[in-house]
């Protein structure tokens, strides 16, 4: 680079208008703002040495008016250039450059620097030259860069020159320049092109601050050494900003190459060692020509000397051709270095794609790597087969130009930039981020290739992890808060509170349940206590198959807070469910005895009237009301609680984490309420008062805990394993959706009614559709069900429903007017109705397995033999159904509906936006490297 830079500088005597010159520059420079002054500022140093060796004086001067102006805007560089290239009596810009060897420039830097003994290279930045006159900090930042600029690459050069010759001069010319000062690094990183002076030298390796090389990747695209300003402009706009952008375009696959053989056909990954390349170059167009001799023998240390001949092999021509656009081409440096990377007699190893051409043994080698090997010893190492990563093209990007970039990016990858603290890359086996970059795109093997890809998953779930406990410990108040949290995590500990430890409220409730609770829901309920006796809020996730009674275990949590003279908020995720929890509440409260005042109750969702949203609203302020039920209004922003102490988000998966978060901004009033009368209420210390709510997050998806904890990076999880007491299996049977198969459906079904059932019918769409007319309608097929049961009375629940029609539906279906209730997935979550009886499912395959099997369970929760019938639309469609009727194990169906169909379908499409995407990680194979992340983020 220095040879190219440096030779900018014209011999002395040269025909050169200066003062013309100076005027331009400082025209241009007036114009020009600091982050783009680099050009300027790098004709600027060029133009005062040569000035100075043609006896010019006007530095003070110049220098004085280019800083004053460095602020300015630089609107046109080219203009600049052209407008000096002209000055300077040259005939086009190209010619700037002119074309010395590194020895003459050596020669002249070593005679500027004897008569500047100020000057020590790359040690003293030549602001010292002017340190009398300019000493201002601004004086030292101008006049710094445009001199290491002169030594060093602007992105500009470098896109016209060979990386490996540009690294390959500078470090050995004058390696010490490249130690950039890492506190002027800071300012030039925001422009973006000064990261490739830094990492142009294995020196800047050992010696650059850690922290500017983490920098490195995100550099902008435009400072990836050797890439032209139309490449990297093409590259932006098809999203690589940035170095890390780059470096995360993962190969698609790796293609095993074999060792040349005889036979070859097209499209074989093959690869060749041979000799002489022979260089061709014609107008826009560059080709290397490689002979190889193959035997038919493989190619081992011992008979890599023996001839084509000798062994009746063939000596193949592989052509590796190259095309450029532009002036690149005619550009001398650019054609020598290409030349001086392939000189003939040289030894190479070619890999790649073969397309046979017209001439014999000529074939056309595409997506090509060539090597020079230093001997044939390597040449036996190269030979062996190794992983080639195949890329996804990007916009127009072919793979092969993608996987260039990158590997230029790999070579001028600083070693030390790896984020992650030795202490966790070797606890947890490890590669380092240098080495996962280059494993995951220049593997030697694929176990490399296998490692890179662990440390990147790693990566992925290790910054969800701090960013999910980030958000946990942004709720907390005070450090101490924060210090007891995280020991928490990282010793954690099963812990329950006896019945005795409950509050009075708490137990009375107990009492007043007309079941008693399974052993599951016991301990589930005595962990959640203790956690709310503790001064840290809770995060906690209960986690039970469908119709397992979570409801009434997040009932009793609320009942211990209220019982402590809290209060209580439950978010369901539709109104449906929250009138459901808030009837079914109101109905046990009812029933209760033993306690001087009940907990007062409200409900609120969107379609509460006004006049009554505003008196809830009130009574959540005064603390009148102590457990609130509700939807997203629970959340709104002119909602103020008295005393939250505890959120119950019901499905929560079907909300986001920065909803559920939101209940962390309902800290507490200064009132404490005391309602309940409670006599046993806790000693509420003065650090509760600024405490966030505990969280209470409930799933009916019974979803793996590598989803919990990629969703919540919280490893409180509550498992309500077993099923009430009295339960019977639901049958579920699978029928495809012809005539025969209809006629069976509906004499199952009239039997059931016969016997006193109820039947639920669940459709995928609520109108015909004439995109999509195989699918069976709710509305559309609510007279024809009604015709075929003439006995019994039909009723319709669609989203679309106003909701109190909404609601008038479901009641009359749990009281048993209707006996058949046509339905979408409305119905999916939460609706409790035990009396129902058999569930039909129609176009059952257009619903995912563990939808399916939250269908199921809305039938089969009282004491009543239930069934499940899924119709499938065709033949094909009944294999996947069939999974269901082999498990009703929900966390077994979760976990083959996450292999098949990916974490987004098991919450639900509309859902898995909630869900982070991994580029590299699949969160359903990958999950148990989830919970290594997780305590990797704790240490
Ligand atoms: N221990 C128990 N014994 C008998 N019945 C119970 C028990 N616990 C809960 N139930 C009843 O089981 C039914 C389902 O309970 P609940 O609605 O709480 O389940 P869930 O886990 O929330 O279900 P879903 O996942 O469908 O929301 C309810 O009718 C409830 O009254």
């Amino acid at each position: 680079m220095a040879a190219v830079t440096l030779s900018f500088v014209q011999p002395c005597g040269m025909c050169f208008a200066g003062r013309r010159l100076r005027n331009v520059i400082v025209i241009e420079a007036q114009r020009g703002s600091w982050k783009r002054m680099r050009l300027s500022n790098f004709f600027f140093s060029q133009v005062w040495k040569v000035s100075y060796r043609s006896k010019h004086k006007f530095p003070d001067n110049l220098l004085e008016r280019v800083e004053k102006s460095a602020t300015a805007r630089l609107e046109n560089q080219s203009k600049l250039i052209t407008k000096v290239a002209a000055l300077m009596e040259y005939d086009n810009v190209d010619d700037v450059f002119d074309k010395k060897s590194d020895e003459k420039v050596k020669e002249e830097l070593e005679l500027a620097c004897k008569r500047f003994p100020a000057i020590t290279l790359g040690y003293s930045p030549p602001v010292e030259l002017y340190s009398k006159s300019k000493s201002s900090k601004e004086t030292n930042s101008i006049l710094k860069t445009p001199t290491e600029n002169s030594f060093l690459p602007t992105p500009m050069h470098l896109g016209w020159l060979d990386p490996d010759s540009i690294s390959g001069t500078l470090s050995s010319f004058c390696p010490e320049v490249l130690n950039v000062d890492s506190s002027n690094l800071g300012e030039e990183i925001s422009d973006g092109s000064s990261f490739t002076v830094q990492t142009l030298t294995s020196e800047v390796e050992t010696t650059a601050d850690d922290s500017a090389a983490q920098l490195f990747l995100s550099g902008t695209i435009g400072s990836v050494p050797g890439l032209s300003k139309r490449h990297s402009y093409q590259l932006d706009n098809c999203g690589f900003h940035t170095m890390r952008k780059l470096l995360h375009h993962f190969p698609r696959t790796y293609v095993d190459f074999q060792n040349a053989h005889l036979d070859i056909e097209d499209g074989q990954y093959l690869i060749f060692v041979g000799k002489s390349p022979v260089f061709q170059g014609e107008f826009s167009f560059l080709e290397v020509i490689v002979s190889c001799e193959v035997t038919g023998k493989d190619r081992t240390p011992e008979n890599m000397s023996y001839s084509a001949d000798d062994k009746g092999g063939k000596t193949f021509f592989l052509h590796l051709k190259r095309f450029f656009r532009g002036a690149r081409f005619t550009w001398q440096p650019f054609l020598n270095s290409i030349q001086e990377k392939h000189r003939p007699g040289d030894l190479v190893c070619v890999s790649g794609k073969v397309k046979a051409l017209r001439a014999e043994n000529h074939f056309e080698m595409k997506e090509y790597n060539i090597d020079v090997l230093r001997d044939e010893d390597e040449s036996s190492l190269q030979a062996q087969e190794r992983p080639y990563p195949v890329y996804p093209s990007k916009g127009g990007l072919t793979p092969k130009f993608l996987s260039d970039v990158i590997s230029r990016i790999l070579r001028v990858l600083p070693a030390n930039m790896d984020p992650l603290p030795k202490e966790i890359t070797t606890t947890f086996g490890l590669p380092s981020l240098h080495d996962a970059y280059t494993g995951i795109h220049e593997p030697k093997n694929l176990d490399e290739a296998d490692l890179a890809r662990k440390r990147l998953i790693f990566d992925e779930f290790f910054y969800l992890q701090l960013a999910r406990l980030y958000q946990m410990l942004q709720g907390l108040g005070t450090k101490l808060e924060k210090d007891v949290l995280l020991e928490k995590f990282k010793n954690p500990v099963l812990n329950s509170a006896y019945i005795e430890d409950w509050s009075h409220l708490t137990k009375c409730f107990l009492n007043a349940l007309p079941y008693s609770l399974t052993p599951s829901q016991l301990s589930a309920i005595s962990e959640i206590i203790w956690d709310l006796k503790r001064p840290i809020p809770m995060n906690r996730l209960l986690q039970g198959d469908v119709g397992c009674g979570k409801t009434v275990v997040a009932f009793l949590a609320c009942m211990e807070v209220v019982g402590s003279g809290y209060q209580a908020a439950f978010m369901a995720p539709t109104e449906l469910l929250a009138i459901q929890h808030y009837e079914q509440l109101r109905d046990l409260l009812e029933k209760m005895e033993g306690v001087s005042s009940k907990p007062t109750i409200g409900l609120l969702t969107g379609s509460t009237p006004t006049k009554q949203s505003r008196m809830i609203r009130q009574d959540l302020q005064s603390g009148a009301i102590s457990i609130v039920i509700g939807t997203h209004s629970l959340i709104a922003e002119k909602i103020e609680y008295s005393a939250l102490r505890i959120a119950v988000v019901d499905e929560q998966q079907r909300f986001g984490v920065i909803q559920r978060g939101k209940f962390n901004s309902k800290l507490y009033g200064t009132s404490i309420i005391s309602k309940t009368g409670s006599s046993n209420s806790d000693d509420t210390s003065k650090a509760d008062l600024n405490m966030a709510p505990h969280v209470l997050a409930m799933s009916a998806t019974p979803i793996p805990r590598s989803l919990a904890l990629a969703l919540y990076g919280d490893i409180s999880l509550t498992q309500i394993t077993g099923m009430p007491l009295g339960r019977i299996p639901v049958e579920t049977h699978i029928f495809e959706g012809n005539e025969s198969g209809f006629k069976e459906v509906y004499s199952m079904m009239l039997k059931d009614l016969n016997s006193g059932g109820r039947v639920y019918l669940v459709y995928p769409v609520i109108d015909q559709s004439e995109q999509l007319p195989q699918l069976r309608a709710a509305s559309a097929e609510l007279e024809t069900i009604s015709k075929k049961f003439p006995n019994y009375s039909c009723g319709l629940l669609h989203g679309r429903m106003k909701s109190d029609d909404k609601e008038e539906a479901l009641r009359k279906f749990r009281s048993g007017e209707t006996q058949i209730l046509l339905s979408t997935q409305v119905i999916e979550i939460g609706v409790d109705v035990p009396d129902a009886s058999m569930m039909v499912v129609m176009n059952a395959e257009r619903f995912g397995i563990a939808q399916l099997h939250q269908l199921r369970g809305r039938v089969g929760r009282g004491t009543r033999k239930s069934k499940c019938l899924l119709i499938g639309s065709t033949a094909n469609s009944l294999k996947r159904l069939k999974m269901l009727g082999k498990s009703s194990d929900g966390f077994y169906l979760a976990n083959i509906d996450l292999l098949l169909r990916g974490p987004g379908d098991l919450l639900g499409k509309k859902q898995s936006g909630h869900l982070p995407e991994f580029p590299v990680a699949r969160l359903e194979m990958d999950g148990n490297m989830l919970q290594e992340a997780h305590i990797a983020a704790l240490f």
